[in-house]
Order: structure tokens, then C-alpha cells, then sequence
């Protein structure tokens, strides 16, 4: 048996990240991986996604500016575009990432992890064997999600492409089918669509519905504009594959779609089905639930046990997004160690052990066409939070550096204010490039800047961050 400080089941970006931290704090953890060290994120997620719409975006770009656009003769290179996408995904393999884990002083056990009993971590490796693991302070569990397919008769037996085979697709299908209006389905409709495949979207609650209003539309009509059928509204009732390989999906209403693939992207479900949940008192296959210091909580609500069970990233359901899962995974890697040394403890809101950030400023970029940008609260959750609130709305083209940047630019920039404080609360773009002005909106709202502060926060001219100087004349000074 091998006894750490602290043991992370589960390599991808959030676990990496706590084991990095806790090392960084002189104590000594050690990592569990049953797949490739890089999670999710690397080889079917964020990464390889972006690079399949990079250059979709940069050829618009291209073709928005006279000159350039003269210069640009044919369409995407299909082929260079996987094999970009295909390098980004370090062609699925993760030497690179486990050297890193080598040089941070983190021991790697390769195999399937799970909690055998308080502290105790089981770890059987692909030849059967199992290594037991014992930790001194803390078991973290980032084990992160998979892709949640419904209970929509005949899908599963069809075999739909989740977000991971249509990430690492090999060709691009003439005909992709998409259940789904979310993240996942509005990026890769934009990507395949620009790819050549002839699209067909099935989101049943709208497009991109959890954002401000104006997003979905204007993502909408810029995919109908690429040729993809959205259908907002529309229900898969059942799925069928023919012997030829086509997918029918018929939806509720009684009418057929053919599609070459079909891909599935309504959300996703925790990896937490077999990792050994049911000896700390909790339940197989369900969401974990932690405190702000990423803590699991048992069904009463107070820790597990004496506190020694973590949950950091897509596992704890807070937020799936990389970067907040390594947000989490600073706080949660220096407060073990602070615990662990009996250090003072900071678990205030914004203090250094709790990710407030979580709930109030959670920044997010969808690189669709256009692309969205965002921060904080949407005015529809202002205003179910009880804030008394008012909403600024600015035409991003309206700027002398959105001119410039593109012929025919198109966006639209919105700030939330709490009016009784009188600061930020939410902050959407939509427009080309703007994931890059996002950070300006994310130190306002995670600092609470007041607004007349903010009038001295003078924006370059000419460029479309004069966005911001339209937003607070239009709220008065
Ligand atoms: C298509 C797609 C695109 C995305 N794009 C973005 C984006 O652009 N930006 C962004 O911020 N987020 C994006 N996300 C979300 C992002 O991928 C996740 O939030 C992130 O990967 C979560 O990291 P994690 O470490 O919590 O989990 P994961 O990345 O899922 O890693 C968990 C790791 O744990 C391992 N594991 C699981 N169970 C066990 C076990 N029992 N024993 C051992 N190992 C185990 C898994 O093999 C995996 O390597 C995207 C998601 C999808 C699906
Ligand atoms: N650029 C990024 O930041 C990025 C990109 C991709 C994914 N992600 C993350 O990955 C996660 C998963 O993305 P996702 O798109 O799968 O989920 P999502 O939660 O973003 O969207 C799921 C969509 O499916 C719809 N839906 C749910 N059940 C349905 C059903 N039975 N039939 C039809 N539609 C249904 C929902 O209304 C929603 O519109 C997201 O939470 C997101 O944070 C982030």
C-alpha cells in the first residue's frame, strides 16, 4: 500500500491542476487516470473543437475585409482542417501531459479509481491488478462527465455520435442531424456546417437559450445563413439506422429526417457511476455536492465523514467549464493544504479558499458566428435573484473600430446593472472576435467596480472596447 498526502481520482484539467497546487503547498499527492492524462478537455472538448472552428472563422474574417477578401480565392481546405484539429488533440496521445505531471513531482497510477473506504483509493489497472492507495488528508474526486444520452426509443441501439466522435470525426458527413440548441450542438453545427455537411438542428428549447435573448437569434440566423435547418421546437420522438447506414429520426409530430450521422448533445451525466461513492454513504451515478470549498456534502447536508472527500470540476456540476474547474481546483488544492497544516483558513465570500467566483462571475465564450461572450448574470437571472436592475443595450457596429475590423460587422453588446449598488452584475457580447474583450467585463463584475470608477477605464480608440464608454453614456453619469 502507498500512502500520500493527497490522492486525485481522475487526470483532466481539474485534477491535474489540485494535484499541481498541493504539491506547490509541500505536501504530496498522487494522480489516477483510466484514460488518457489531459481529460475531456484535451482530446474531445475544448481544444480539438476550436481548432475545427478556427478557420472557418478566420476565412470570414478574411472575406469582411476588402483586400484581404481579394485575396481569398477557394473555400476550407477539409483535409489541413482535421489534421489542425487532429494536432491540437495531440493526436491522442498524452506523453506531453505526462511528462508535465513527472517534472510537478506528481506520481501517475494509470487505471480505473475507486474509493474502497475512508481515504482509501482502489485502482485496478487494465491487466486486473489493483493498487491500493491511502491518503493521509484528502481524496479529491474529478472524475468530471460524459455525454447524457435520452431515453428516445431506438437512439441508443442507432449509435448517435456523442460530442466525442464528432470531435475526432474522421470525415465530415454530407448530412449531419443535431438533437440539441446548447453549446455543444450550436458550435459544431457552425463547424460542420462550414465544413460542407448539410445540417439539420433539432433544438427543442431554441438556440443557446440560457443566454441573453439576442444571442440565440442572431446565432440562429447566422447558421440558417450558413444552409442549416434550425428547428426550434422540434422533438425527436424515435431513431432508427438503416441498413445502408442512414439515421431516420422521426419527431414527434410524425415528421422524417435522414441524416448520415446523428449527433446527441443535451447535457451531460457525472462519471460517477463506479468509483466507489456507495462506501462514503453516497449515491452511485449522482452529482456531488460540495460546500464553496468544494467540500462533498452528505445527505444532510455537513461534510463526509471528517471532511476528507473533495469534488473539483464538471463532477460537482457548479459550472462545466475548464477554467472554472481550475478556479475550483486552486481553492480546493491550497485549502487542503492549508487544513492539513492547520493554517487559518479563508472561506469567506471572495476569500482565497472559496470559489464565490462560481455563482457571480463565471465567464464563458461559445465560438459560434457570431461568436458570444459572457459574464455574470443574464438579466432574466438578475432579476429571479431578486436585483433591482437595469439593462444597457449597445449595437457593437456602432463602434469606429467595428469598421474597421469587418465590412458589414453585426454584433451587439448588453451590460446589467444592479442599480442599488450600482455595478455590473452581467455583461454579454456577441460579434466577431469579441472572446477576446470578455476579460475587461470579467474584472468589472468578479471586482465590483463601481460605475463612476468605471468612466476613468478609458477605452483605446479606435476600437470596439468604445463599446464600453457607449454602454455608460447611454446609463448616464
Ligand atoms: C464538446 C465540448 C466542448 C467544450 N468546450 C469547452 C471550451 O471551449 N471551454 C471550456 O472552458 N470548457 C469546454 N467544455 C467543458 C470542458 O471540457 C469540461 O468542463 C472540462 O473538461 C472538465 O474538466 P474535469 O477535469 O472536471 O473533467 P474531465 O475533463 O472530464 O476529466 C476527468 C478525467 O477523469 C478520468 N476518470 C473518470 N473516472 C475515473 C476513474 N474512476 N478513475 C480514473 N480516472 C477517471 C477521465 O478519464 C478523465 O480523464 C467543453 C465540453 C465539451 C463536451
Ligand atoms: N465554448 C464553451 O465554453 C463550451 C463548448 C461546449 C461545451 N461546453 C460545456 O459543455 C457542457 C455540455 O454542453 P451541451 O451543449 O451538451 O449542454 P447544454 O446544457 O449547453 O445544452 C443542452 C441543450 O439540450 C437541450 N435539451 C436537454 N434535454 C433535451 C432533450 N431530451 N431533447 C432535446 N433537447 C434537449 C437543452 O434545452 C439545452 O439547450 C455545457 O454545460 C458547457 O458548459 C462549453
Amino acid at each position: 500500500m502507498s500512502a500520500y498526502d493527497v490522492i486525485v481520482i481522475g487526470a483532466g484539467p481539474v485534477g491535474e491542476n489540485v494535484a499541481d497546487r498541493v504539491v506547490q503547498g509541500g505536501l504530496t499527492a498522487a494522480i489516477v487516470e483510466r484514460e488518457l492524462v489531459g481529460g475531456e478537455c484535451s482530446y474531445w472538448a475544448c481544444m480539438p473543437t476550436k481548432a475545427l472552428l478556427r478557420s472557418g472563422a478566420a476565412l470570414r474574417a478574411a472575406r469582411q475585409v476588402p483586400g484581404a477578401r481579394e485575396a481569398v480565392t477557394g473555400e476550407l481546405d477539409v483535409a489541413a482542417v482535421l489534421r489542425r484539429r487532429d494536432s491540437f488533440a495531440s493526436n491522442w496521445q498524452d506523453d506531453a501531459q505526462v511528462s508535465w505531471l513527472e517534472s510537478v513531482g506528481v506520481p501517475l497510477y494509470r487505471g480505473h479509481g475507486r474509493i474502497a473506504s475512508d481515504r482509501v483509493v482502489a485502482v485496478t489497472g487494465a491487466d486486473g491488478t489493483t493498487t491500493t492507495l491511502t491518503a493521509r488528508h484528502a481524496v479529491v474526486v474529478a472524475t468530471g462527465s460524459g455525454a447524457l444520452v435520452p431515453d428516445i426509443e431506438g437512439l441508443r441501439e442507432a449509435k448517435p455520435w456523442t460530442s466525442r466522435e464528432t470531435v475526432a470525426a474522421e470525415s465530415v458527413p454530407a448530412r449531419l442531424a443535431v438533437i440539441g440548441g446548447g453549446v455543444v450542438a450550436s458550435e459544431m453545427a457552425t463547424a460542420f456546417s462550414e465544413l460542407g455537411s448539410s445540417v439539420t438542428m433539432l433544438a427543442r428549447d431554441g438556440v443557446l437559450h440560457l443566454h441573453e435573448p439576442f444571442v440565440g437569434e442572431q446565432v440562429a440566423e447566422s447558421l440558417r445563413d450558413k444552409g442549416v435547418s434550425v428547428r426550434a421546437g422540434a422533438e425527436a420522438g424515435s431513431v432508427e439506422r438503416n441498413a445502408d447506414g442512414t439515421v431516420v429520426i422521426t419527431l414527434t409530430d410524425g415528421e422524417r429526417i435522414e441524416a448520415d450521422e446523428l449527433l446527441v448533445a443535451i447535457g451531460r451525466t457525472p462519471n460517477t457511476q463506479d468509483i466507489g461513492l456507495e462506501t462514503a454513504g453516497l449515491k452511485p451515478g449522482a452529482w456531488l455536492t460540495v460546500d464553496d470549498t468544494m467540500r462533498v456534502l452528505g445527505e444532510g447536508g455537513a461534510p463526509v465523514g471528517d471532511g476528507w472527500l473533495y469534488a473539483a470540476g464538471d463532477v460537482n456540476r457548479r459550472v462545466l467549464l475548464t477554467h472554472q474547474g481550475k478556479y475550483q481546483a486552486r481553492a480546493v488544492g491550497d485549502i487542503i493544504v492549508a487544513r492539513a497544516k492547520g493554517e487559518p483558513v479563508d472561506d469567506a465570500p471572495w476569500g482565497r479558499h472559496a470559489a464565490t467566483a462560481d455563482e457571480r462571475a463565471v465567464p464563458q465564450v461559445v465560438f459560434t458566428d457570431p461568436e458570444i461572450a459572457s459574464v455574470g448574470l443574464t438579466a432574466a437571472q438578475a432579476e429571479a435573484a431578486g436585483l433591482r436592475i437595469r439593462v444597457v443595450d449597445h449595437d457593437l457596429a456602432a463602434t469606429a473600430g467595428s469598421a474597421l475590423h469587418a465590412e458589414g460587422y453585426r454584433g451587439h453588446a448588453r451590460m446589467v446593472v444592479d442599480e442599488d449598488r450600482e455595478v455590473i452584475v452581467g455583461f454579454t457580447l456577441a460579434g466577431p472576435d469579441v472572446a477576446e474583450m470578455l476579460h475587461a467585463a470579467t474584472i468589472a463584475v468578479a471586482g465590483e467596480v463601481p460605475l463612476d470608477r468605471l468612466w476613468h477605464a478609458v477605452p483605446a480608440f479606435p476600437t470596439v472596447s468604445e463599446v464600453w464608454l457607449r454602454l455608460l453614456e447611454a446609463y448616464g453619469r
